[in-house]
């Protein structure tokens, strides 16, 4: 699978965003390192703060199917610039793909912007700030 289909596929995910509030799709397909595709998208909720964003509802879908090692991420909305993630899918991404594992954002006119995921949150919380 190439960036564009991962593209494509994050397109695909985004029709099924259930998004009564704001109105505003995003879609997220999630490359494994065996070839698989977990998509996701934004899920909201009446309790606004417990949405679940396109990128997390990829990642978790991915991990509790036992599926933990990644490729690449597509995300995709209605915006202006390549969809930016959030601070909590940043932070969630950091933790659970490879530094060097390539984020393609884009928009539906097809600009995109490829960033790598240690470039995501510099500074970002991670498993060895832990004290055990
Ligand atoms: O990268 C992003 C940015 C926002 N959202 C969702 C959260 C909420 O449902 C809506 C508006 O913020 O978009 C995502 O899913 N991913
Ligand atoms: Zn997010």
């Amino acid at each position: 699978m190439n960036k564009e289909q991962l593209m494509e596929q994050a397109k695909l995910a985004r029709e099924k965003a259930y998004v009564p509030y704001s109105k505003f799709q995003v879609g997220a397909a999630l490359l494994t390192a065996d070839g698989k595709v977990y998509n996701g998208a934004n899920i909201e909720n009446a309790a606004y703060s417990l949405t679940c964003c396109a990128e997390r509802t990829a990642l978790f879908k991915a991990y509790t199917e036992g599926d933990t090692k990644f490729s690449a991420i597509a995300v995709v909305a209605d915006t202006k610039r390549p969809v930016p993630p959030c601070g909590a899918c940043r932070q969630v991404i950091s933790e659970l793909c490879p530094p060097e594992m390539p984020v393609y954002l884009t928009n539906l006119k097809g600009d995109v912007q490829e960033i790598l995921v240690k470039d995501l949150l510099p500074g970002a919380f991670s498993p060895e700030d832990l004290n055990d």
